[in-house]
């Protein structure tokens, strides 16, 4: 359902990642794992579209996948229920019980911007459950949530799994997802110098 194949990723103008190719059925998720600065932001990014790649192939389309990443997609002008509904007509999708699912009842009518750190990165998180779309990619998705709020999120992986989506994950806590398989992209680090080729491909005048 999604295959990556021998993909580069590029990061400003650096290739920060090279080769990297995995396969995901529906129902798997995959762990990006390695140190602060292997490259985990920028293979998701890559993955989303926002960054280039120079080499390689991904077998889905952007409308297949929805990207959350360091900044939680939030309008801090509208509450949590008119940033919902934002949502909902960007995606053209009308899922049920996301203000639950998230534990936001209680905030639905507060301006996000008066939201806490963990409540904002909930209603960031909500976003996926509107999306409707089948692969989740998230950058460190559990950042600012509490002990109780991480295992329901995780409540809310599984169930998305289950229903045969695909979730990509960066984060350096454990996620209690028993199918969740496991990629090192410190595996895939590019090496800096440049073949011939290289350095005659115009993508990559400038890049180093
Ligand atoms: N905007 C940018 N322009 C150029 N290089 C960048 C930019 N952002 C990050 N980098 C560099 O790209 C490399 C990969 O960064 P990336 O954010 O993908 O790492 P990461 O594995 O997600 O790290 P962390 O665990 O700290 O979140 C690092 O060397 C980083 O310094």
């Amino acid at each position: 359902m999604m295959t990556v194949t021998d993909l580069d990723c590029l990061r400003g103008q650096r290739r920060v990642l090279s080769g990297v190719s995995f396969a995901l059925d529906a129902g798997d998720c995959l762990i990006l794992r390695g140190p602060n600065g292997a490259g985990k932001t920028t293979l998701l990014r890559t993955l989303a579209g926002l960054s280039p790649a120079p080499r390689g192939a991904l077998s889905t389309a952007p409308e297949d996948l929805v990207y959350t990443g360091h900044l939680d997609a939030v309008k801090p002008q509208l509450t949590v229920a008119e940033n919902l509904t934002f949502w909902q007509g960007i995606y053209q999708n009308a899922p049920q019980d996301t203000l639950n699912s998230f534990d936001l009842d209680e905030l639905a009518d507060r301006p996000a911007a008066t939201l806490s750190a963990g409540q904002k990165r909930r209603l960031g998180l909500a976003r996926l459950h509107v999306s409707g779309r089948k692969i989740w990619l998230l950058d460190e998705p559990t950042t600012a949530l509490d002990a109780d709020h991480v295992a329901r999120f995780t409540d809310t992986l599984q169930a998305h799994c289950n229903g045969g989506g695909i979730a990509i994950i960066s984060t350096h806590l454990d996620i209690a997802l028993p199918q969740a398989r496991t990629l090192n992209v410190a595996d895939f680090a590019a090496r800096q110098d440049r073949t011939a080729d290289e350095e005659a491909d115009p993508f990559l005048q400038g890049a180093y």
